[in-house]
Protein backbone atom coordinates (compact mmCIF):
# COMPACT_ATOMS: atom_id res chain seq x y z
CA UNK A 1 0.00 0.00 0.00
CA UNK A 2 1.06 3.03 -0.71
CA UNK A 3 -1.00 5.39 1.98
CA UNK A 4 -0.07 5.26 5.52
CA UNK A 5 -1.71 5.54 8.78
CA UNK A 6 -5.23 4.99 8.42
CA UNK A 7 -5.21 5.84 5.15
CA UNK A 8 -5.88 2.78 3.05
CA UNK A 9 -6.32 2.55 -0.94
CA UNK A 10 -9.52 1.65 -2.10
CA UNK A 11 -11.12 0.88 -5.58
CA UNK A 12 -14.76 1.45 -5.92
CA UNK A 13 -17.05 -0.25 -9.00
CA UNK A 14 -20.49 1.04 -9.42
CA UNK A 15 -22.42 -0.29 -12.26
CA UNK A 16 -25.31 1.88 -11.87
CA UNK A 17 -29.51 1.87 -13.18
CA UNK A 18 -28.60 2.74 -16.33
CA UNK A 19 -26.39 -0.35 -17.27
CA UNK A 20 -24.25 1.58 -19.43
CA UNK A 21 -21.14 0.06 -18.48
CA UNK A 22 -18.87 -0.16 -14.83
CA UNK A 23 -17.76 2.71 -13.38
CA UNK A 24 -14.53 2.32 -11.24
CA UNK A 25 -12.46 5.13 -9.18
CA UNK A 26 -9.37 4.96 -7.07
CA UNK A 27 -8.88 6.88 -3.43
CA UNK A 28 -6.95 6.76 -0.67
CA UNK A 29 -8.96 7.52 2.12
CA UNK A 30 -9.47 6.83 5.75
CA UNK A 31 -13.36 6.35 5.28
CA UNK A 32 -14.13 9.84 7.16
CA UNK A 33 -12.71 13.39 6.28
CA UNK A 34 -9.93 12.32 4.22
CA UNK A 35 -10.70 12.06 0.86
CA UNK A 36 -7.40 12.00 -1.87
CA UNK A 37 -9.11 11.31 -5.52
CA UNK A 38 -7.22 9.21 -8.08
CA UNK A 39 -7.19 7.68 -11.30
CA UNK A 40 -10.46 6.58 -12.55
CA UNK A 41 -12.09 4.62 -15.97
CA UNK A 42 -15.56 3.88 -17.51
CA UNK A 43 -15.71 0.10 -19.35
CA UNK A 44 -18.99 0.44 -21.24
CA UNK A 45 -21.28 -2.93 -21.42
CA UNK A 46 -21.73 -3.95 -25.21
CA UNK A 47 -25.02 -3.78 -26.43
CA UNK A 48 -25.82 -7.29 -26.62
CA UNK A 49 -24.56 -7.74 -22.65
CA UNK A 50 -27.00 -4.87 -22.21
CA UNK A 51 -29.84 -6.40 -24.11
CA UNK A 52 -29.61 -9.35 -21.92
CA UNK A 53 -29.04 -7.43 -18.43
CA UNK A 54 -32.51 -5.47 -19.42
CA UNK A 55 -34.03 -8.95 -20.53
CA UNK A 56 -32.65 -10.37 -16.50
CA UNK A 57 -34.61 -7.24 -15.05
CA UNK A 58 -38.06 -9.01 -16.36
CA UNK A 59 -37.09 -12.69 -15.24
CA UNK A 60 -35.89 -10.37 -11.93
CA UNK A 61 -39.68 -9.53 -11.06
CA UNK A 62 -40.17 -13.41 -9.92
CA UNK A 63 -37.81 -13.08 -6.91
CA UNK A 64 -39.43 -13.08 -3.67
CA UNK A 65 -35.77 -13.93 -1.61
CA UNK A 66 -33.04 -12.53 -2.50
CA UNK A 67 -30.71 -15.07 -2.56
CA UNK A 68 -32.92 -16.79 -5.61
CA UNK A 69 -31.11 -16.19 -9.13
CA UNK A 70 -34.39 -17.66 -11.69
CA UNK A 71 -33.52 -18.42 -14.92
CA UNK A 72 -30.61 -16.74 -17.00
CA UNK A 73 -29.61 -14.40 -14.10
CA UNK A 74 -27.12 -17.32 -12.25
CA UNK A 75 -25.47 -17.36 -15.30
CA UNK A 76 -25.32 -13.51 -15.83
CA UNK A 77 -24.01 -12.78 -12.18
CA UNK A 78 -20.98 -14.57 -12.95
CA UNK A 79 -20.09 -12.87 -16.07
CA UNK A 80 -20.94 -9.56 -14.47
CA UNK A 81 -18.98 -10.34 -11.91
CA UNK A 82 -16.23 -11.69 -14.61
CA UNK A 83 -16.06 -8.38 -16.32
CA UNK A 84 -15.61 -6.25 -13.17
CA UNK A 85 -12.60 -8.45 -12.49
CA UNK A 86 -11.65 -7.54 -15.92
CA UNK A 87 -12.57 -4.00 -15.74
CA UNK A 88 -9.95 -3.72 -12.53
CA UNK A 89 -7.15 -5.38 -14.32
CA UNK A 90 -7.38 -3.41 -17.10
CA UNK A 91 -7.46 -0.12 -15.18
CA UNK A 92 -4.47 -1.89 -12.43
CA UNK A 93 -2.62 -2.48 -15.67
CA UNK A 94 -3.04 0.90 -17.27
CA UNK A 95 -2.37 2.70 -13.75
CA UNK A 96 0.92 0.07 -13.33
CA UNK A 97 -0.36 -1.16 -10.22
CA UNK A 98 -0.29 -4.97 -8.82
CA UNK A 99 -2.63 -6.29 -6.55
CA UNK A 100 -0.54 -5.29 -2.96
CA UNK A 101 -0.64 -1.81 -3.88
CA UNK A 102 -4.70 -2.31 -3.52
CA UNK A 103 -6.23 -2.94 0.33
CA UNK A 104 -9.95 -2.99 -0.58
CA UNK A 105 -12.70 -2.70 -3.37
CA UNK A 106 -15.94 -1.72 -2.87
CA UNK A 107 -18.21 -3.91 -5.22
CA UNK A 108 -21.69 -2.13 -5.90
CA UNK A 109 -22.95 -5.03 -8.30
CA UNK A 110 -25.92 -4.74 -10.89
CA UNK A 111 -29.15 -3.19 -9.10
CA UNK A 112 -32.14 -6.07 -10.49
CA UNK A 113 -34.70 -5.80 -8.12
CA UNK A 114 -35.39 -3.13 -4.90
CA UNK A 115 -38.48 -3.19 -3.27
CA UNK A 116 -37.99 -1.05 0.16
CA UNK A 117 -41.42 -1.98 1.02
CA UNK A 118 -40.63 -5.71 1.52
CA UNK A 119 -37.64 -4.41 2.44
CA UNK A 120 -36.29 -6.51 -0.68
CA UNK A 121 -33.08 -5.68 -2.74
CA UNK A 122 -31.26 -7.63 -5.47
CA UNK A 123 -27.28 -6.72 -6.54
CA UNK A 124 -26.41 -9.28 -8.58
CA UNK A 125 -22.41 -9.84 -8.11
CA UNK A 126 -20.33 -12.32 -6.40
CA UNK A 127 -18.38 -10.65 -4.25
CA UNK A 128 -16.38 -13.96 -2.96
CA UNK A 129 -14.99 -15.01 -7.03
CA UNK A 130 -14.60 -11.32 -7.73
CA UNK A 131 -11.75 -11.27 -4.46
CA UNK A 132 -10.58 -14.80 -5.08
CA UNK A 133 -10.00 -13.96 -8.89
CA UNK A 134 -7.77 -10.82 -7.81
CA UNK A 135 -6.42 -11.36 -5.04
CA UNK A 136 -7.88 -8.56 -3.32
CA UNK A 137 -10.26 -8.33 -0.43
CA UNK A 138 -13.52 -6.95 -1.87
CA UNK A 139 -16.48 -5.47 0.58
CA UNK A 140 -20.01 -6.15 -1.38
CA UNK A 141 -23.57 -5.68 -0.75
CA UNK A 142 -23.79 -2.44 0.89
CA UNK A 143 -27.18 -1.90 1.13
CA UNK A 144 -29.03 -5.03 2.84
CA UNK A 145 -28.28 -4.30 6.30
CA UNK A 146 -29.77 -0.45 5.73
CA UNK A 147 -33.25 -2.39 5.09
CA UNK A 148 -32.85 -4.70 8.14
CA UNK A 149 -33.07 -1.87 9.94
CA UNK A 150 -36.20 -0.31 8.66
CA UNK A 151 -34.26 2.18 5.93
CA UNK A 152 -35.24 2.28 2.15
CA UNK A 153 -31.63 0.71 0.96
CA UNK A 154 -30.99 3.94 -1.06
CA UNK A 155 -29.47 5.90 -2.10
CA UNK A 156 -25.89 5.50 -0.31
CA UNK A 157 -23.97 7.95 -1.63
CA UNK A 158 -25.06 11.07 0.00
CA UNK A 159 -23.09 10.57 3.47
CA UNK A 160 -19.91 10.71 0.91
CA UNK A 161 -21.43 13.87 -1.04
CA UNK A 162 -21.05 15.41 2.51
CA UNK A 163 -17.32 14.77 2.86
CA UNK A 164 -16.78 16.33 -0.53
CA UNK A 165 -18.56 19.28 -0.16
CA UNK A 166 -16.35 19.55 3.17
CA UNK A 167 -13.29 19.29 1.14
CA UNK A 168 -15.05 22.16 -1.26
CA UNK A 169 -12.82 25.36 -1.47
CA UNK A 170 -12.66 28.51 -3.29
CA UNK A 171 -16.12 30.47 -3.60
CA UNK A 172 -18.55 27.45 -3.26
CA UNK A 173 -16.90 26.23 0.23
CA UNK A 174 -19.09 28.59 2.05
CA UNK A 175 -22.04 28.05 0.29
CA UNK A 176 -25.16 26.13 2.19
CA UNK A 177 -27.51 24.66 1.82
CA UNK A 178 -25.49 23.03 -1.03
CA UNK A 179 -27.57 19.84 -3.09
CA UNK A 180 -25.70 17.63 -4.81
CA UNK A 181 -28.39 15.88 -7.99
CA UNK A 182 -27.00 12.74 -9.11
CA UNK A 183 -28.71 12.37 -12.67
CA UNK A 184 -28.09 8.54 -13.42
CA UNK A 185 -30.56 5.74 -14.52
CA UNK A 186 -33.05 7.40 -11.25
CA UNK A 187 -32.08 10.93 -10.08
CA UNK A 188 -31.16 11.14 -6.11
CA UNK A 189 -30.25 14.42 -4.23
CA UNK A 190 -28.47 14.94 -1.13
CA UNK A 191 -28.66 18.22 1.05
CA UNK A 192 -26.09 19.64 2.84
CA UNK A 193 -28.10 22.34 5.43
CA UNK A 194 -26.49 25.68 7.07
CA UNK A 195 -25.86 23.47 10.27
CA UNK A 196 -24.43 20.26 8.01
CA UNK A 197 -27.51 18.43 8.48
CA UNK A 198 -27.82 15.49 6.05
CA UNK A 199 -30.88 14.78 4.14
CA UNK A 200 -31.14 12.59 0.89
CA UNK A 201 -33.63 10.67 -0.88
CA UNK A 202 -34.40 9.78 -4.66
CA UNK A 203 -35.84 12.42 -6.54
CA UNK A 204 -37.41 10.96 -9.73
CA UNK A 205 -37.04 9.61 -13.12
CA UNK A 206 -33.29 10.18 -14.34
CA UNK A 207 -31.98 8.87 -17.68
CA UNK A 208 -33.31 5.82 -17.74
CA UNK A 209 -36.59 6.81 -19.31
CA UNK A 210 -34.85 8.73 -22.10
CA UNK A 211 -32.17 5.89 -23.00
CA UNK A 212 -35.03 3.27 -22.97
CA UNK A 213 -37.42 6.04 -25.65
CA UNK A 214 -34.52 6.82 -27.89
CA UNK A 215 -33.00 2.92 -28.12
CA UNK A 216 -36.21 1.89 -28.78
CA UNK A 217 -37.13 5.03 -31.59
CA UNK A 218 -33.55 5.84 -32.76
CA UNK A 219 -31.61 2.71 -31.81
CA UNK A 220 -29.10 4.92 -30.20
CA UNK A 221 -28.50 3.92 -26.00
CA UNK A 222 -28.75 7.87 -24.93
CA UNK A 223 -29.61 11.05 -26.21
CA UNK A 224 -25.99 12.74 -26.66
CA UNK A 225 -25.16 15.70 -25.58
CA UNK A 226 -29.31 15.98 -25.44
CA UNK A 227 -29.11 16.72 -29.20
CA UNK A 228 -32.70 14.61 -30.06
CA UNK A 229 -34.50 16.71 -26.72
CA UNK A 230 -33.22 19.67 -28.02
CA UNK A 231 -35.13 19.76 -31.47
CA UNK A 232 -38.52 18.49 -29.61
CA UNK A 233 -41.08 20.76 -28.04
CA UNK A 234 -42.51 19.39 -23.85
CA UNK A 235 -46.11 17.62 -24.72
CA UNK A 236 -47.51 19.61 -21.06
CA UNK A 237 -50.12 16.07 -20.73
CA UNK A 238 -47.26 13.84 -21.22
CA UNK A 239 -45.38 15.60 -18.59
CA UNK A 240 -48.21 16.18 -16.50
CA UNK A 241 -48.98 12.40 -16.56
CA UNK A 242 -45.27 11.40 -14.81
CA UNK A 243 -45.30 14.17 -12.64
CA UNK A 244 -48.62 13.71 -11.19
CA UNK A 245 -47.56 10.08 -10.00
CA UNK A 246 -48.34 9.56 -6.63
CA UNK A 247 -44.47 8.90 -5.79
CA UNK A 248 -44.21 13.21 -5.68
CA UNK A 249 -47.54 13.33 -3.26
CA UNK A 250 -46.55 10.41 -0.91
CA UNK A 251 -45.29 11.93 2.38
CA UNK A 252 -42.70 9.93 2.53
CA UNK A 253 -40.69 9.10 -0.06
CA UNK A 254 -39.55 6.00 -1.00
CA UNK A 255 -36.47 4.82 -3.12
CA UNK A 256 -37.36 3.83 -6.62
CA UNK A 257 -37.00 1.02 -9.07
CA UNK A 258 -35.98 0.92 -12.16
CA UNK A 259 -39.53 -0.02 -13.19
CA UNK A 260 -41.51 1.98 -10.80
CA UNK A 261 -41.66 4.56 -13.84
CA UNK A 262 -41.99 3.42 -17.37
CA UNK A 263 -41.20 5.36 -21.01
CA UNK A 264 -44.14 6.40 -23.08
CA UNK A 265 -46.10 4.07 -24.88
CA UNK A 266 -45.50 4.36 -29.01
CA UNK A 267 -47.35 6.51 -30.36
CA UNK A 268 -47.98 8.93 -27.37
CA UNK A 269 -45.49 11.09 -28.86
CA UNK A 270 -42.70 11.44 -31.72
CA UNK A 271 -38.98 10.62 -30.47
CA UNK A 272 -38.08 14.23 -30.41
CA UNK A 273 -40.67 15.90 -28.18
CA UNK A 274 -40.64 12.59 -26.02
CA UNK A 275 -37.09 12.97 -25.47
CA UNK A 276 -37.49 16.71 -24.70
CA UNK A 277 -40.58 16.15 -22.75
CA UNK A 278 -38.70 13.41 -20.63
CA UNK A 279 -36.10 15.70 -19.87
CA UNK A 280 -38.23 17.96 -18.64
CA UNK A 281 -39.73 16.11 -16.26
CA UNK A 282 -36.26 14.59 -14.95
CA UNK A 283 -35.52 18.16 -14.67
CA UNK A 284 -38.86 18.56 -12.62
CA UNK A 285 -38.95 16.29 -10.97
CA UNK A 286 -35.51 17.46 -9.50
CA UNK A 287 -37.02 20.51 -8.87
CA UNK A 288 -39.63 19.40 -6.53
CA UNK A 289 -37.59 17.87 -4.13
CA UNK A 290 -37.53 21.56 -3.18
CA UNK A 291 -40.40 21.15 -1.19
CA UNK A 292 -38.98 18.85 1.03
CA UNK A 293 -36.13 20.11 2.29
CA UNK A 294 -35.87 22.56 5.52
CA UNK A 295 -34.10 25.67 4.55
CA UNK A 296 -33.85 27.01 0.68
CA UNK A 297 -30.56 26.07 -1.42
CA UNK A 298 -27.50 28.49 -2.02
CA UNK A 299 -26.06 25.88 -4.89
CA UNK A 300 -26.62 22.84 -6.79
CA UNK A 301 -24.25 20.19 -8.00
CA UNK A 302 -25.02 18.34 -11.34
CA UNK A 303 -23.19 14.94 -10.99
CA UNK A 304 -23.94 11.58 -13.36
CA UNK A 305 -24.67 11.25 -16.76
CA UNK A 306 -27.91 13.50 -17.18
CA UNK A 307 -25.41 16.69 -16.43
CA UNK A 308 -24.40 15.93 -20.46
CA UNK A 309 -28.04 16.43 -21.36
CA UNK A 310 -28.43 20.49 -22.07
CA UNK A 311 -31.93 20.15 -22.13
CA UNK A 312 -32.04 18.83 -18.38
CA UNK A 313 -29.30 21.05 -17.22
CA UNK A 314 -31.34 23.74 -18.91
CA UNK A 315 -34.93 22.97 -17.56
CA UNK A 316 -33.30 22.56 -13.92
CA UNK A 317 -31.79 25.89 -14.10
CA UNK A 318 -34.74 27.88 -15.25
CA UNK A 319 -36.50 25.59 -12.56
CA UNK A 320 -34.69 26.57 -9.63
CA UNK A 321 -33.66 30.10 -10.88
CA UNK A 322 -34.84 31.22 -7.91
CA UNK A 323 -33.09 29.14 -5.34
CA UNK A 324 -29.71 29.35 -5.92
CA UNK A 325 -26.63 28.44 -8.49
CA UNK A 326 -26.47 25.67 -10.45
CA UNK A 327 -22.99 24.14 -11.33
CA UNK A 328 -21.80 20.62 -12.95
CA UNK A 329 -19.73 18.84 -10.23
CA UNK A 330 -16.77 19.65 -12.56
CA UNK A 331 -16.85 23.72 -12.05
CA UNK A 332 -16.67 22.56 -7.91
CA UNK A 333 -13.03 20.81 -9.19
CA UNK A 334 -14.70 17.32 -8.55
CA UNK A 335 -15.89 14.73 -11.24
CA UNK A 336 -19.44 13.87 -12.11
CA UNK A 337 -18.41 10.49 -13.90
CA UNK A 338 -16.35 8.86 -11.23
CA UNK A 339 -18.02 10.11 -8.00
CA UNK A 340 -20.34 6.92 -7.54
CA UNK A 341 -17.81 4.97 -7.80
CA UNK A 342 -15.54 7.00 -5.86
CA UNK A 343 -18.52 6.88 -3.11
CA UNK A 344 -17.83 2.67 -3.24
CA UNK A 345 -14.49 2.83 -2.42
CA UNK A 346 -15.20 5.50 0.52
CA UNK A 347 -18.08 3.23 1.54
CA UNK A 348 -15.99 -0.17 1.56
CA UNK A 349 -13.16 1.43 3.96
CA UNK A 350 -16.47 2.67 6.41
CA UNK A 351 -17.14 -0.60 5.97
CA UNK A 352 -13.72 -2.29 7.23
CA UNK A 353 -13.95 0.50 10.18
CA UNK A 354 -17.39 -0.37 11.40
CA UNK A 355 -18.51 3.24 10.35
CA UNK A 356 -22.11 4.39 9.37
CA UNK A 357 -23.20 3.73 5.91
CA UNK A 358 -26.76 5.47 6.09
CA UNK A 359 -28.46 7.62 8.70
CA UNK A 360 -31.73 7.99 9.39
CA UNK A 361 -31.70 11.55 7.27
CA UNK A 362 -30.71 9.77 4.00
CA UNK A 363 -32.69 6.05 4.06
CA UNK A 364 -34.77 6.72 6.81
CA UNK A 365 -33.10 4.07 8.54
CA UNK A 366 -34.04 3.60 12.70
CA UNK A 367 -30.15 4.45 13.60
CA UNK A 368 -26.57 5.37 12.05
CA UNK A 369 -26.17 1.57 10.41
CA UNK A 370 -22.69 0.22 8.52
CA UNK A 371 -23.13 -2.56 6.59
CA UNK A 372 -21.32 -4.60 3.67
CA UNK A 373 -19.82 -8.19 3.57
CA UNK A 374 -16.27 -8.68 3.78
CA UNK A 375 -15.23 -11.32 0.99
CA UNK A 376 -11.10 -12.23 1.65
CA UNK A 377 -8.72 -12.17 -1.34
CA UNK A 378 -7.28 -15.44 -1.40
CA UNK A 379 -3.86 -14.75 -0.91
CA UNK A 380 -3.77 -11.02 -0.50
CA UNK A 381 -1.72 -9.21 1.90
CA UNK A 382 -4.14 -9.00 4.62
CA UNK A 383 -5.18 -12.59 4.73
N1 LIG B 1 -22.85 12.73 -23.35
C1 LIG B 1 -24.02 12.41 -22.80
N2 LIG B 1 -25.14 13.08 -23.15
C2 LIG B 1 -26.33 12.79 -22.60
N3 LIG B 1 -26.51 11.83 -21.69
C3 LIG B 1 -25.44 11.13 -21.30
C4 LIG B 1 -24.14 11.38 -21.82
N4 LIG B 1 -23.28 10.52 -21.24
C5 LIG B 1 -24.00 9.77 -20.40
N5 LIG B 1 -25.30 10.12 -20.43
C6 LIG B 1 -26.42 9.53 -19.70
O1 LIG B 1 -25.98 9.13 -18.44
C7 LIG B 1 -26.28 7.75 -18.21
C8 LIG B 1 -25.23 7.14 -17.32
O2 LIG B 1 -25.18 7.90 -16.15
P1 LIG B 1 -24.54 7.36 -14.82
O3 LIG B 1 -23.34 6.57 -15.12
O4 LIG B 1 -24.46 8.50 -13.89
O5 LIG B 1 -25.71 6.40 -14.36
P2 LIG B 1 -25.72 5.15 -13.41
O6 LIG B 1 -24.57 5.20 -12.49
O7 LIG B 1 -25.91 3.96 -14.26
O8 LIG B 1 -27.09 5.35 -12.66
P3 LIG B 1 -27.55 5.47 -11.12
O9 LIG B 1 -26.93 6.69 -10.54
O10 LIG B 1 -29.02 5.58 -11.30
O11 LIG B 1 -27.13 4.21 -10.47
C9 LIG B 1 -26.34 7.14 -19.60
O12 LIG B 1 -27.17 6.01 -19.61
C10 LIG B 1 -26.90 8.28 -20.42
O13 LIG B 1 -28.30 8.30 -20.33
C1 LIG C 1 -31.37 0.29 -5.40
C2 LIG C 1 -30.41 1.10 -6.22
O1 LIG C 1 -29.52 0.57 -6.84
N1 LIG C 1 -30.62 2.43 -6.19
C3 LIG C 1 -29.77 3.35 -6.91
C4 LIG C 1 -30.56 3.95 -8.06
O2 LIG C 1 -29.72 4.80 -8.85
C5 LIG C 1 -29.83 6.14 -8.33
C6 LIG C 1 -30.75 5.98 -7.17
O3 LIG C 1 -31.53 4.84 -7.56
C7 LIG C 1 -30.02 5.64 -5.86
O4 LIG C 1 -30.99 5.45 -4.87
C8 LIG C 1 -29.21 4.34 -5.95
O5 LIG C 1 -27.88 4.52 -6.30
C9 LIG C 1 -26.99 5.44 -5.74
C10 LIG C 1 -25.63 5.11 -6.21
C11 LIG C 1 -26.98 5.49 -4.20
O6 LIG C 1 -27.26 4.49 -3.55
O7 LIG C 1 -26.64 6.55 -3.69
Amino acid sequence: MATGGDLKRAIGLMSGTSMDGIDLAMLDTDGDAVVDRGASSFTAFDADFRKRLTAALETAKAITEREERPGELAEIEIELTDRHAEAVEAFMARESLNRDDIDVIGFHGQTMLHRPRQALTVQLGLGARLAERLGIDVVYDLRARDMTMGGQGAPLVPAYHRALAAGLSGEWAELRPVVFVNIGGISNITYIGSDDVLLAFDSGPGNALIDQWVTRHAGVPYDSGGAIASEGRVLSSLANQYLSSPFFTAKQRISLDRNDFLPPEDGQAELEDGARTLAFVTAAAIAKAQAHLPEKLKLWILTGGGRHNRMIVEDLTVATRHSGQVIVAEQAGLNGDSMEAEAWAWLAVRSLRGLPLTYPGTTGVSEPATGGVLARGYGCKNA
